[in-house]
């Protein structure tokens, strides 16, 4: 394996400067060829695997996280390939990516701002596949003004552009801090509020349209418990 501190030189070629600490965003992380046959695995997967939430459905892999620990399950190769090639990056702080969770996105569909919480190492990657995305960034409630009212778009800060194909890696106040969320929209408008656009490879004013997207999530889950038989006992 290549010495961490190499890796982490290769990397600030990546960091998207407009945004707090820490973004990388990788153009073209993986193939078409690649992309394809990630969805095709997706689709192939047992109909059962999927959850129907409102505004998405997704497959969870590798076990549930829960705060007591999360009973692992194997994760199937087309996915572990991946969970070591982030991994490898030093993502992790070392450590492998044994989460995965895939989310398809229909035109039109989004997710909540929210906080991907404590039960992860504080990394959350994402490859996309299929379709661009905006991913929203929010201040926290309890950090604004008292008189400022608190409403989505008072709390909105900036966008993340993700093409299909790209690797997007948060971490620090981006992970710790901030919100995120994707607008349940049609179509996306690029502006300046977009902070990776030029890395993105992307036009201000341009218009895109979205179609369905699948995105996977990568992360790691460090309290990992062999038995379900713990998790009933206070
Ligand atoms: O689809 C995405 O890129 C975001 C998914 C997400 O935020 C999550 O699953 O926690
Ligand atoms: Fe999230």
């Amino acid at each position: 394996m290549e010495h961490p501190t190499c890796v982490v030189e290769e990397m600030k070629q990546f960091v998207i400067h407009g945004a707090p600490s820490t973004v990388y965003y990788i153009p073209d992380f993986i193939s078409e060829d690649e992309e394809s046959y990630l969805l095709q695995q997706v689709y192939k997967s047992p109909k059962t695997k999927w959850t129907q939430l409102s505004g998405r459905r997704l497959q969870n892999w590798g076990g549930l996280p829960h705060p007591k620990g999360m009973v692992a399950e194997k994760i199937p190769d087309w996915l572990h390939t991946y969970c070591e090639k982030i991994s490898s990056l030093g993502a992790f702080g070392g450590k492998t990516a044994n989460h995965v969770l895939v989310n398809e996105y229909k035109q039109g569909e989004g997710i909540m701002p929210h906080e991907d919480g404590p039960l992860y190492h504080p990394t959350v990657t994402t490859i996309s596949l299929g379709s661009h995305t905006f991913l929203d960034f929010y201040t926290p409630v309890s950090s604004m003004e008292n008189d400022a009212p608190q409403t989505e778009e008072n709390r909105y800060l900036f966008s993340l552009l993700v093409k299909p194909r790209s690797l997007l890696i948060l971490q620090d106040e981006m992970y710790q801090r901030l919100l995120h969320g994707i607008r349940p929209c049609d179509q996306d408008t690029l502006t300046d509020k977009v902070v990776n656009l030029s890395a993105a490879g992307a036009m201000p004013g341009e218009i895109m349209t979205r179609d369905t997207r699948v995105s996977l999530t990568v992360r790691h889950v460090p309290k990992v418990i062999k038995t379900k038989l713990f998790l009933g006992r206070k």
